[in-house]
């Protein structure tokens, strides 16, 4: 049998952007945008009308006009949030005016309450007017007007961005579907979380920790496995997997007699676009396609290594980043902070490294664990601290790119 032509691994931002490239744009939808938390616009937000509306009273007080100042007023009515008052006000006169209500026509000076006593209907200056007179009024169209661009397609829609979308008028925004993600625990050592367990075996963790990964996307995940290591197995659990837009195995991966995770994708006719990256951990990381009748776009297939710091470090820089691409976000990738060591950090090897470390608000400390299998480092890390290959050793207080993680550390 003919080995295949062993290309060297690809330099991590190469296999992203092949990655990205192979991403399935799924078909959009138009959902409730108080259900669309987590979702990225399809479509550049507009405002389809003007917030504030009319010109409202940011305080408290009465409503007057300035050029009568320093009064006295004789107050003629009030203006309450969602109670306009419906005249317009002459020299002389005042409104007493809450907070969020309308100014009324005529008036273009709000007075704050402790700075005017009132008797009655008679209304006295006591402390200091506004300056500028127009001081505690939000103008029409302050906040933005009908047809104003407010969010370029791709941004994510968080609680903020789904507040302005429903006061913009849009109680539906155009989104893409939920993504539907099958993970896939290969080895014949794993056993499912909750059985007893022999001495050879250990819990399958990846895949619990994977599709947690992916709850804050929006992202329906089939769960499958532990698969054992035999190809006819492997091939049915990816035939299972047949209806997922992207499917994510963990382990499998690399050179051993029974990491299969390659012969299987080949067995069910997947096209491998890429096998192995220059980082560490993550090396073997596997991207292939198998197209089928019926859908769209080629399923994507990204085959992580099973070691569990590896898998979650390529979750972090190849997953996270497909599930968004695929989801229409306008930056999947992460963004490095740069921070300074909180002690030196040794030179760097023949990979790209990212190290498992934690920053406290002011500096970056690395977990002394660096263990592709440990298990124990990847729960303390907040970060991961991305280290050159061929770097020199960095003294303490150097700024090093860093990578936060959601949940980390013992916060
Ligand atoms: N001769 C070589 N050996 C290895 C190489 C190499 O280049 N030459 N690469 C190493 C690197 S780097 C990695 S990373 C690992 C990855 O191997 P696989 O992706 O084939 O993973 P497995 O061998 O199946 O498992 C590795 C390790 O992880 C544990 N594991 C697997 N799945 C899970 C799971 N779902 N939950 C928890 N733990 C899991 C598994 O028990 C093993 O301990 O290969 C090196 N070898
Ligand atoms: O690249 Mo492997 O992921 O070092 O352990």
């Amino acid at each position: 049998m003919n080995a295949p032509p062993r290309q060297p691994p690809l330099p991590l931002e190469q296999a992203q952007a092949r990655l990205i490239a192979l991403a399935p744009r799924l078909p959009i939808d138009h959902r409730a945008t108080a259900e669309a938390l987590g979702h990225y616009l399809a479509a550049p937000l507009v405002a389809t009308r003007t917030q504030p509306a009319t010109a409202l009273s940011a305080m408290d007080g009465y409503a007057l006009r300035s050029a009568d100042l320093p009064g006295p007023w004789t107050v003629v009515g009030e203006s309450a949030a969602g109670h306009p008052f419906a005249g317009t006000i002459a020299p002389g006169q005042a409104v007493r005016i809450s907070t969020g209500a309308a100014m009324p026509a005529g008036a273009d000076c709000v007075l704050l309450q402790e700075d005017c006593a009132r008797d009655g209907a008679a209304l006295a200056l006591t402390g200091t007017p506004p300056q500028p007179p127009s001081r505690h009024i939000r103008p029409a169209g302050m906040d933005f007007a009908a047809q104003d661009p407010l969010l370029p397609t791709g941004t994510r829609l968080g609680a903020a961005q789904i507040a302005l979308a429903i006061a913009a008028g849009h109680g539906h925004v155009p989104v893409c579907r939920r993504l539907r993600l099958a993970v896939i625990d290969s080895g014949d050592e794993l056993a499912s979380a909750g059985h007893a367990l022999q001495s050879h075996q250990i819990p399958a963790s990846n895949g619990p920790m994977l599709a947690a990964m992916a709850a804050a996307l929006p992202v329906d995940v089939q769960r499958i496995g532990p698969v054992p290591d035999r190809l006819d197995a492997l091939a049915a659990a990816l035939d299972s997997a047949r209806e997922a837009d992207i499917v994510v195995t963990s382990g499998g991966a690399s050179v051993g007699d029974h990491d299969l995770v390659r012969p299987a994708l080949e067995a069910v006719g997947a096209r491998i676009d890429f096998w192995r990256v220059a980082i560490k951990p993550g090396k073997p990381l596997l991207v292939g396609q198998r197209s089928a009748e019926g859908r769209a776009a080629p399923q994507v297939i990204l085959g992580l290594p099973g070691n569990p710091a590896s898998a979650y470090v390529t979750a972090h820089l190849f997953m996270l980043p497909l599930l968004r691409a695929a989801l229409g976000a306008a930056q999947p990738l992460p963004s490095p902070l740069h921070m300074p060591l909180a002690q030196p950090m040794p030179a760097g090897g023949g990979r790209t490294e990212f190290l498992r470390g934690h920053w406290d608000g002011v500096s970056v400390t690395l977990d002394p664990l660096q263990d592709s299998g440990a298990i124990a480092p990847i729960a303390r890390a907040n970060c991961l601290v991305q280290r050159e290959a061929g770097a020199a050793m960095q003294p303490e207080g150097s700024k090093v790119p860093i990578y936060l993680l959601e949940f980390g550390g013992f916060a």
